[in-house]
């Protein structure tokens, strides 16, 4: 991490450590410039403008906290996710209480205990909260506790559980979903119930709501949620075309090694 806490409260974002500030001030003339070396505080707000400009945090939905060892960053509640700002980040301890809040006056994200979920129960780096529309549509079509899919190449890039072990191309990938409620915070025991019930699973689906994905550190998070979501809206795609994602193939008739 190259700042200190009071750094970024103070807004002084340049005093770096070796070398790196350079990339710090390029991305602040250039918001494209992804540094992957970043402060939890500095990540938050980049990342959660990715998810906006994915359709997974518009209007105000979803968002995300970073953990660094025993410190957990994670953003405000009911704000433009895509314009947070380093200084309005929470720091909250592992068991999830606020130890540092925004000088603004702002609400910890409604996501705290989901998010703490993953932390507790998974030993995860990083977990995001997404509003995606393909989240949504999946959990419509796939009716019942589980989102199935198998013989998909994207499936390679979600480990199973929190091994290092990831999903092969024929294996059957199942996500929870679990059904939503009027208020956040009161889906923190039946997200609970599913990760014990899917030890395997980095993600829990809510019905009609959108989709908590984790890893082991915020890239794993972030490549397991874009290989998820491709998944979902691959598994909508086939559903709409007649076909089954859950279904093997067979022959298909494509050239192999035994012709
Ligand atoms: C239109 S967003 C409704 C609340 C929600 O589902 C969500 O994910 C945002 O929660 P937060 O407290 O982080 O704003
Ligand atoms: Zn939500």
């Amino acid at each position: 991490m190259q700042f200190a806490e009071t750094d970024i409260n103070n807004g002084e974002k340049r005093k770096l450590e070796n070398g790196t500030e350079d990339l710090v001030s390029k991305k602040r003339n250039n918001r494209d410039v992804i540094s992957y070396n970043d402060h939890p505080k500095l990540l938050i707000p980049k990342l959660c403008k990715l998810m906006y400009d994915l359709g997974w945090a518009t209007g105000t939905g979803g968002g995300m906290s970073i953990r660094d060892g025993s410190k957990i960053y994670m953003a405000p509640s009911g704000v433009q996710k895509e314009m947070i700002q380093p200084e309005e980040v929470f720091l909250c301890n592992s068991t999830g209480e606020v130890v540092e809040s925004p000088e603004k006056k702002l609400k910890l994200t409604e996501c705290a205990p989901l998010f703490m979920n993953a932390y507790t129960m998974r030993n995860a780096g990083a977990v995001l909260h997404s509003h995606s529309k393909f989240a949504n549509l999946v959990s419509l079509l796939f009716k019942g506790p589980e989102f199935k899919i198998t013989h998909q190449e994207m499936q390679k890039g979600i480990k199973k559980g929190s091994t290092t072990n990831p999903f092969k191309y024929n294996d059957m990938l199942i996500v929870p979903i679990i059904e939503n409620v009027c208020h956040e915070r009161e889906l923190t025991n039946r997200m609970r119930r599913a990760m014990e019930m899917y030890p395997e699973t980095n993600a829990v689906i809510v019905r009609r709501h959108g989709v908590y994905i984790w890893g082991s550190t915020w890239q794993a998070a972030k490549s397991q949620a874009e290989c998820y979501h491709y998944l979902f809206e691959i598994a909508i795609e086939m559903k709409r075309l007649g076909l089954n994602p859950d279904q093997p193939p067979g022959n298909e008739g494509g050239i192999t090694d035994a012709d």
